[in-house]
This record gives C-alpha cells, structure tokens and sequence, in this order.
C-alpha cells in the first residue's frame, strides 16, 4: 500500500481516481490546487507521500513549475504529470526537471497502474540516477549494453565518434534534445573506454537544487552548514578511477561552476568545510540540450568551463532526422514492451505506422518507448491498431499534414512526398525497388527526396 498525494481540480474525476487507487490498496491524499498540495506535503512528516500525481493545469498554477520549486527545495519525491495530449511537449519538459513520467489523458486505468507501479519501485527522484560500480554490479553492466545503434546515415556517424573519443580521456560534450539517448552514448563511451572497468556515476543536475549541488558533487564536512550532519562522500569521490556524467549541466550555478572548473583543471576537490583538497582521477562528460555556447556568450555559463568541456563534441540527432532508424527503434521497443508486459503484439497496422511516420516526437526515443509501451499494454491481438494510440495523436497528425486552403500544387506535393515516403517504408529504403513501384526513374526518386526533404 502506497501514499499517494492527487493533485486534481477536476472533483469528479478525482473521487473516480481516488476510489479507483482505493480498491488497488493505496492511500490517497486529493487536493485541487497547488496551494493545499504544498501544504499537505509539509504536514505529513511522519509518513511522507511516495508518489505524486499531478494535473498538469491547476488553478492557481502550473505542475511543472511547481515540481521546479519543489525540486530546488531538495523534495526529491517521485512524481508523474497527467496532462492532455496537446500539452505532451510540456510534459517532456517536465521530465528534464525530475518528473518521472507523465500519462496523457483520458487516464487509461492498466497505464495508470503501469506508470504507479513503476514510479513506487524506482523510489525517490533522486538527482543521482545511477551510481554503477561496476565490479560488483553485473546486473547494472548488462543493462546498460541494452541499446540498439540504428542503420541510418546519422546514426553510424555518431557511433562512429563515440568509438573514436571512447579510448581517449577527453571530455566530452553530447548536445540532443531531450530522450535522444544522450545517457546511452555517454555510458557507451565509459564502457568502451579505459576505465569500463571504474564506476559509472550518472547525475541529473536539473533535479539538484540549488543549495545543494555542491555537496552532492564535492561532499561535504559535518557541521558545515545546517543539515550538514555527518561527513559525506560527494559524487566525484564516488566516481574515482572512472566516469562521472553530469545530464542538463546548464542547470548548475555559477559558484558550482567555478569549483567543477578547478575540478577539471587541476584534478582536485574540496569538500565544503574542508582544509584538505582531495585528489581524483575522473572523466567527466556532460550532456545539454541547451546551446551551452550561446549561454557562454550571454554569461549564464562560465565560457572557461565550456570550453574545457568542450575537447569533443557528439550532437545526437532527434528521433525525426533518423529515417530508417524509426523501423528498428519501433521493432526493438515493441520487443522489449511484450517482453515486460506479456503481451504478443506481432505488429502495428498500417494506420499506426502512419502516425508514427509523420508524427515528429518531440520527445524522441523516450516518447517512442512510452507510446509503445502503453500501446502494448492496450492491445489484446497481436495487431497492434490506432484504437489504443491517443485520439488526438491521430487528429493531430492529421492537421498537421494537410496543407490548408486550396492550393492544388501544395495539396498534390503533400500527397507526392507522403506516397514516397510510404513506398519507401515498404520496401525498407531499397531505393531502385521504390523507384520501379513509384514508376519513375532513380535521378527522378533521389531529386523527390532531396526536395521534400525525406530523410
Ligand atoms: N540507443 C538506444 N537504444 C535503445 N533505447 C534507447 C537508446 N537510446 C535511448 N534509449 C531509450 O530512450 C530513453 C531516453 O534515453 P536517455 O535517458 O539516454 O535520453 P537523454 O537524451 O539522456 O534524455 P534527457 O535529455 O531527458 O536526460 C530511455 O528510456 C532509453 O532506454
């Protein structure tokens, strides 16, 4: 039985949930605004909530600004936002600043107990994602081998260079939107490094607050500052002799900064409070969706850090721009999906293959892996059919496509690129077999291509 706090102005909806979770063996807190959730979180020290579930629109706010809060004031509770599909890329954005997971309404009640589930048994959002030792951790080890390259043009390129910088001890910037796979590459880079070998320290500095990040990186002494209550071991100690990957870095302050740079320089760190520098050997490789060089430029990031960091470069490409590999990700996160959930599902219909292929997944692989998932969940047969994607997944797409107004050239365009793009689908990018079924030459298929910009 889990303690669960509902944030949810909608009264109706709320007393179906609450008696829904009630029968499941859960303990539910509602509150329908931010104002009365703030408070219920203070006033329930003995037996702190486990799970927050939280509206996205309240009426004095929005979720994702309160969860910012919440996290800058070190509450590291696991928390998912429930939000309609027009709000997906917000949610997106909510899960760079510590959210577990967001579901999209109307709440399906097996994704909801799914998305629970998973939330009661990774506990706490806590800003330190993974702490691999990897002598002792097998299990950890294999895991973080279970990805899949992709054949697109893109995405050999970027293996490329992993496997390029991975034996050197550079550091290592990877820039790519959120749910890339920015922590894949970086953990691919450890493992096929020198120091595979050393531990693996993840670290989410968008979910550090502000008070605290320096202690959590450097540690800090007993009495240094209120709250500090025994000496504690900072996470660049922890990764010593191996990697440590600091996820959305331009979320850390400007002091935070300064000792990172010095780390980097001179090799050494010291504790808060302490008078004995420590010395650590440590890789450090960090990861931004932000235009880190702009900030550099604009002062909210120290220009000497970035470019220490910067001694290579990865960009990993957004789900969008790598054609073929949608095939492969779709195949490989269905696999993965029956596998976890025991379901059969074979294949997607045509419909969904559709959606998928125009749809433009702002939140890449991520969003990939959890419309998959739910759609698995949903789906009884082995066809897995557009009835168990979001409504307006589909309604969206289909706005989105259609040039509006009467422009016949546009209209015939629109219709050209997504003939080709299909064709091409179905014969697997074998470009002389799409040409024959199109019925135009090669020159004339790669000219389209190029022009409509298929990837
Ligand atoms: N190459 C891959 N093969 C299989 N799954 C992948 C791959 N890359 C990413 N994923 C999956 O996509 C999801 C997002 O990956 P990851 O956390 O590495 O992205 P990210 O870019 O670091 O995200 P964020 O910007 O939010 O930190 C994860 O669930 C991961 O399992």
């Amino acid at each position: 039985m889990a303690q669960l706090l509902l944030v949810e102005d909608d009264t109706t909806f709320s007393k179906l949930l609450s008696n829904f979770l009630g029968k499941h063996g859960h303990q539910i807190k509602v509150c329908s605004n931010l104002k009365e959730a703030k408070e219920a979180l203070s006033h329930n020290p003995d037996r702190p909530f486990e799970v927050l579930m939280l509206d996205y629109r309240l009426p004095d706010g929005n979720s994702v600004d309160f969860l910012k809060t919440l996290r800058s004031e070190g509450n590291r509770t696991a928390a998912f936002i429930m939000t309609s599909f027009h709000d997906v890329r917000t949610a997106v954005t909510a899960m760079q600043i510590g959210a577990f997971d967001y579901i999209t309404k109307p709440v399906n009640p097996e994704e909801l107990l799914m998305v629970l589930r998973e939330a009661l048994s990774k506990g706490d959002a806590t800003g330190i994602k993974t702490a691999v030792k990897t002598k002792t951790s097998v299990k950890t080890d294999k895991q973080s081998l279970d990805y899949i390259e992709g054949k697109s043009k893109i995405s050999k390129q970027l293996y490329e260079y992993v496997r390029l910088v991975a034996p050197t001890d550079m550091s290592v910037i990877i820039q790519g939107e959120s749910g890339t796979g920015k922590e894949h590459v970086a953990k691919s880079i450890h493992k096929l490094s020198k120091r595979a070998n050393g531990p693996f320290v993840a670290i989410d500095c968008g979910s550090l607050s502000k008070d605290l990040a320096a202690s959590e990186l450097f540690g800090h002494k007993k009495g240094s500052f209120t709250g500090a209550l025994m000496d504690k071991m900072g996470q660049f100690e922890a990764a010593d002799g191996g990697t440590i990957f600091l996820d959305e870095i331009g979320n850390l302050g400007y002091d935070v900064q300064i000792k990172l740079l010095r780390a980097l320089q001179e090799r050494i760190i010291v504790p808060i409070g302490a008078t004995q520098q420590v010395k650590v050997d440590v890789r450090i490789i960090a990861a931004t969706n932000e235009d880190l060089m702009a900030n550099a430029a604009t002062g909210d990031f120290r220009e000497d850090l970035y470019f220490r960091l910067n001694e290579f470069k990865i960009e990993v490409p957004p789900l969008r721009k790598r054609g073929e590999d949608l095939g492969i990700f779709i195949q490989y996160f269905v696999d993965k999906a029956n596998q976890e959930l025991d379901r059969n599902v074979r294949e997607l219909s045509k419909e969904v293959m559709d959606v998928f292929q125009k749809y433009d997944w702002p939140g890449n692989l991520r969003e990939l892996n959890n419309v998959i998932k739910r759609l698995v969940l949903l789906s009884k047969e082995e066809i897995a059919n557009s009835s168990a994607l979001p409504a307006e997944m589909i309604t969206s797409m289909e706005d989105q496509q259609k040039p509006a107004g009467s422009d016949l050239k546009a209209l015939q365009e629109t219709h050209e690129k997504e003939m080709i793009e299909k064709v091409l689908q179905e014969v697997r990018y074998n470009k002389s077999k799409a040409a024959k079924l199109l019925n135009i030459d090669r020159k004339t298929l790669y000219y389209k291509i190029e022009k409509y910009h298929i990837e």
